[in-house]
């Protein structure tokens, strides 16, 4: 018998096995990812979403702290063909509520024919549909968790590597990942990682020789603090971005950005660069996209798939962006160039 239910978009509810109970609500999102469920989990980008894992076994290979992107589990809920004990006992420890046996084929064969979808998920023994359908009631809509930088954000500057040989790299920390300020540091970057909503006088403090705005959840219009820096800084400063850092970069510099059906999320995502015509594999969590660049920024690199942009840039006022992860974490490491390139904007 069901002990969870998931609840999607048109009140229909998919029984499934509680693997950790509780219950939660976000948007309901697929990533092909095959491996990286440590890295997936807790990377900030999925506040506010339920992530489901295509690929039918989850946690084979058990769980790492070292391989963790973030202190805490992001996404509200997990769902998946079948979770082992390990990634079962670690969410239920982080109060994340986890479901399996259930269709996850049929679930993402639902968000590609209808796009990413609101969900409610109830989970445990007492938990009944009708609690699943409530959670999903309440769901809101990711454009309008207007504040969601506040969530992931540091609260505070924090410094590595400080008096480090290399750059001074001011990172807006939008929801970084971990691994993005470890590739700077392993570059000798000494890394100030700012707040979400960091002033230009907080910035200006560090006299930085590259602005590098972060990946992070939700929709990048609700950035607005981070695409002021950009703003400010253009010109002057060197900028970089990941992910969200791209759709703020390019928003920032008279370009529209616009959510996508369901968006990139795997580890195999082929993208082209326009340039040198040479295709890479990368690693991809978004689900917005760079609907119009602007005239300041040129679209260096595009999707194999569906020629999204991937990659924007502009050699004049030194500003090179990704849509998706080059930090590889997880994923394939055929994009790490990325944190050379940028730096070498800064001088190094
Ligand atoms: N990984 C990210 O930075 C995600 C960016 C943005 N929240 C999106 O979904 O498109």
């Amino acid at each position: 018998m069901a002990d969870a239910y998931v609840a999607i978009e048109g009140d229909r509810v998919i029984e499934a096995r509680a693997r950790a109970p509780g219950t939660a609500r976000g948007e309901l999102v697929f990533t092909t990812a095959y491996t990286g469920y440590e890295e997936s989990l807790t990377d900030p980008s999925y506040e506010e979403q339920v992530l489901t894992f295509s690929y039918p076994l989850i946690g084979n290979y058990g769980v790492r702290e070292e391989r963790f992107e973030s202190d805490r589990v992001h996404p509200r809920a997990a769902v998946a063909r079948e979770m082992t004990d390990d990634v079962a006992e670690w969410l239920e420890s982080e109060g994340v509520p986890a479901v399996d046996h259930l269709d996850t084929r049929d679930i993402v064969t639902e968000i590609r024919d209808e796009g990413a979808m609101k969900c409610g998920i109830a989970a445990g023994p007492d938990v009944t549909e009708q609690d699943a359908l409530d959670e999903l009631h309440e769901c809101k809509h990711m454009s309008d968790h207007t504040d969601i930088g506040a969530q992931v954000s540091v609260d505070e500057v924090t410094v590595h590597n400080e008096g480090g040989d290399g750059a001074t790299v001011a990172l807006v920390d939008c929801g970084a990942k971990g691994s993005i300020t470890e590739s700077l540091v392993e570059r000798d970057a000494e890394v100030h990682v700012f707040p979400y909503d960091a002033s230009e006088d907080d910035v200006a403090a560090i006299d930085p020789d590259l602005l590098f705005i972060s990946n992070g959840p939700g929709d990048p219009e609700n950035f607005e603090q981070a695409g002021e820096l950009v703003e400010t800084y253009v010109g002057d400063v060197p900028l970089a971005g990941i992910c969200l850092g791209q759709q703020v970069v390019a928003n920032a510099l008279g370009g529209e950005t616009e959510k996508m059906e369901f968006g990139h999320r795997g580890v195999n995502q082929p993208v082209r660069d326009l340039r040198s015509n040479q295709v890479v594999m990368t690693t991809q969590n978004h689900g917005y996209t760079v609907a119009d660049p602007g005239d300041k920024l040129d679209v260096t690199q595009v999707n194999v798939n569906d020629d999204t942009p991937e990659g924007l840039e502009n050699d004049d006022l030194n500003i090179i962006t990704r849509q998706y992860h080059p930090e590889a974490n997880p994923g394939p490491h055929d994009s790490l160039g990325f944190f050379d390139d940028v730096l070498g904007m800064a001088g190094e």
